[in-house]
């Protein structure tokens, strides 16, 4: 931001605007289960946005109002929005050189209205100016724009006379006054943020009032979600009213949450509160009747199209009790998920996963020495792992921003060898002179796993359009067993944490297609089709009850699953890894037996219980012989496809729904 300008609107300023003075904040809103309700069952109804916004990138592939893909006749993709072209298609906004689009007439008349009133146009009209950078995401702030109109034509918005509000629409805003005098990037952020959305709605002018802009751009960076409607990056950001926003957060959570682009009410944008499973909860039982009664009531919606979002149990929960979602990465330790949480939410987690005196293992051994798995001694040296930390996370952020996959490899295997103990069967406490040892199930091996797997699938897509066959197969082997490793590793403390299955699915279904995309591009169409009806006469995993799946239940599929894949991957492991040297040092990435036997006791208890579903004997039966053909080997690997797909489809049911975009066409 231009120093000047900054000069202009310093703290000084802008406190003219509220008064210092401070009313006591509110009591926090929590939501509660109305009744005993079973893992795996919607908590609430599609809820509709306050305000949502596409991501700069997708504003030329994607419907502004629905968040639809374009019909084909627009650009797929729209990265820099200053190549625009001059010819406007149908149903977009000719003022903002067509940045904005809409799929169709009535996305257009219900989304032009608020899109130019908001100023969000004019927004847009200054990216391609080229006043702002061109890598500059401009969606938090048009969400915001909207946001503040939307409030403010329904007069929500706080008098300039008023002190600082804590709520905005139900919303809660407390603490930017803190935010805003400790400084930092958030307050950066609000505050340069705040400025061109002002320059937005005085149309390049100065003067108005600066700080309601940041009040609702706090109230964004709050409670806005991501929008997640299909693979790859998320697609833009929601801010959802109190019915979804009072969701706080928990590292054990019991929910989580989808979007569906689909049902949307045509006649009424509101939720009747009799269909949710949830209501909110107060310490103080006047602020909330003040939401339903003197605001116009919880279920007040603004956008009549754009994302729905619902929220899901994925843990049995008791009537009375409150029901969390997550708000950051739980695969991360506590101290970095404290680090995260902190800036965007002004709060120290304290639910039951984080308070866990000694902490639960599942943070130990996220965050533990190779060589103290057994001893839960935390004594590792942490110059040493800060250090290794900081070259991962470089490398790994080289790899987004210069996508230079080869690259990324080479670095991020080389640290992993140059820091694991032998692999996971032979963990040695003697190892060298060095003073911090990562093992598989770390969360900077984890982060190691999701960079390595994805650059190791560019680089096989790479060698296949190059028609470099051989260099294709190696690297979709690499991006494969990276894929298994990290599924196998999540799911281990998925057992441990059952929250962790939302990410589990992910990994699953990742490995899954990642193992199928390879088979299908080495094998033959006859060969493909033997396979397949092999399979299909051998095979009888379902992975059947979704409704009422008592926790029991679970556990004793997934105990069935880990078994079922454990004979097949036994056989194709040593293939998928050979010539990788960090890969080999791993002798079976689902054999968790190096843990020790304190450790796997309950999960050899749970082993026991398993039914048929899973069961070995309906497995295939070849054994792993060195030089066996290839066409054997991708028999083998296409079982374990399936079984992945399968297995990470059921998980992304029980946690997403059967409607969910992860569960797609998998009909093998
Ligand atoms: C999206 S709102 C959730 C609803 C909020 N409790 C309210 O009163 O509106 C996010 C804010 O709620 C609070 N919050 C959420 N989860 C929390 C938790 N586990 N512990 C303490 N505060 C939490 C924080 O102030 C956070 O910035």
């Amino acid at each position: 931001m231009n120093e000047l300008l900054r000069k202009r609107f310093s703290a000084s300023s802008r406190r003219g605007l509220y008064p210092s003075a401070r009313v006591p904040p509110l009591p926090g809103m929590e939501m509660r289960a109305r009744e005993d309700t079973c893992m795996s069952h919607d908590l609430t109804p599609p809820i509709p946005p306050y305000a949502v916004s596409l991501h700069d990138r997708f504003l030329c592939s994607h419907c502004s109002s629905c968040f639809r893909a374009l019909p084909s006749h627009a650009p797929q993709q729209c990265f820099d929005l200053k190549s625009r072209s001059n010819s406007a298609p149908p149903f977009s906004c000719p003022t903002c050189f067509a940045s904005v689009r809409y799929c169709s007439s009535a996305c257009f008349a219900s989304d032009r209205p608020l899109h130019v009133s908001s100023h969000e146009c004019f927004l847009l009209h200054q990216s391609h100016s080229g006043t702002c950078p061109a890598d500059d995401d401009t969606a938090d702030l048009r969400v915001a724009l909207r946001l503040l109109y939307s409030l403010e034509m329904r007069g929500l918005l706080p008098s300039e006379s008023t002190d600082l509000p804590n709520r905005i629409g139900g919303l809660l805003v407390s603490d930017l006054q803190k935010v805003l005098e400790e400084g930092g990037e958030v307050a950066e952020k609000i505050r340069e943020g705040g400025m061109r959305m002002s320059c937005a709605r005085n149309s390049g002018g100065l003067h108005g009032a600066v700080m309601v802009e940041e009040v609702v751009l706090w109230a964004v960076i709050t409670n806005a979600v991501e929008v997640q409607v299909s693979k790859g990056p998320a697609l833009g950001v929601a801010v959802y009213g109190p019915w979804f926003s009072w969701f706080n957060h928990s590292c054990s959570p019991n929910a989580c949450y989808r979007f569906e682009l689909d049902n949307w009410c045509e006649e009424s944008t509101s939720c009747e509160s009799s269909s949710f499973r949830v209501s909110p909860a107060s310490t103080d039982e006047a602020s909330i009747a003040g939401w339903y009664h003197e605001e116009g009531g919880l279920a007040r919606e603004f956008c009549k199209y754009g994302p729905r979002i619902v929220v899901r149990s994925i843990k049995p929960i008791n009537k009375g009790e409150e029901v969390c979602v997550t708000y950051t990465d739980l695969l991360q330790p506590m101290a970095i998920r404290r680090v995260d949480l902190w800036p965007k939410y002004r709060f120290s987690c304290c639910c039951e996963r984080c308070s866990a005196s000694p902490q639960l293992y599942v943070d130990y051994i996220l965050s533990c020495d190779a060589r103290n798995l057994n001893t839960k001694n935390n004594n590792s040296a942490t110059a040493e792992y800060d250090e290794l930390a900081d070259l991962l996370h470089e490398a790994i952020a080289e790899y987004s921003s210069e996508d230079n996959p080869k690259s990324c490899c080479y670095k991020l295997e080389s640290l992993l060898l140059s820091q694991s103990s032998r692999g996971n069967n032979s963990m040695e406490n003697t190892l060298s002179g060095r003073k911090f040892l990562l093992h598989p199930l770390h969360h900077l091996s984890l982060s190691a796993y999701v960079a390595l797997a994805s650059a190791y699938r560019s680089l096989y897509i790479i060698g296949l359009y190059e028609e470099q066959n051989g260099e294709a197969l190696k690297m979709g082997r690499a991006a494969a067993a990276y894929s298994l490793l990290l599924a196998a590793a999540t799911h281990y403390l998925s057992l441990f944490e059952s929250s962790l299955i939302a990410p589990t699915s992910h990994f699953w279904l990742s490995a899954g297609e990642t193992i199928l995309n390879l088979v299908q591009s080495s094998i033959s169409g006859k060969a493909k089709e033997k396979y397949e009806s092999k399979f299909r006469s051998v095979s009888h995993f379902q992975c059947a009850k979704i409704e009422r799946l008592s926790r029991d239940e679970f556990m004793s599929n997934s105990m069935q699953f880990i078994e079922c894949i454990s004979t097949i991957l036994s056989r194709c492991w040593p293939f998928l890894v050979r010539s990788f040297s960090y890969l080999e040092k791993i002798e079976d990435p689902i054999n968790f037996t190096w843990l020790g036997g304190a450790i796997l006791r309950p999960l050899c208890s749970l082993g026991s219980k398993g039914t048929t579903a899973f069961g070995k004997s309906k497995c295939f039966a070849w054994e792993y012989q060195s030089g066996r053909r290839i066409e054997e080997e991708m028999n083998c690997l296409y079982q374990l496809a399936i079984y992945s797909l399968r297995y990470g489809r059921y998980l992304a049911t029980i946690c997403y729904g059967p409607q969910s975009y992860l569960i797609d066409k998998l009909t093998i």
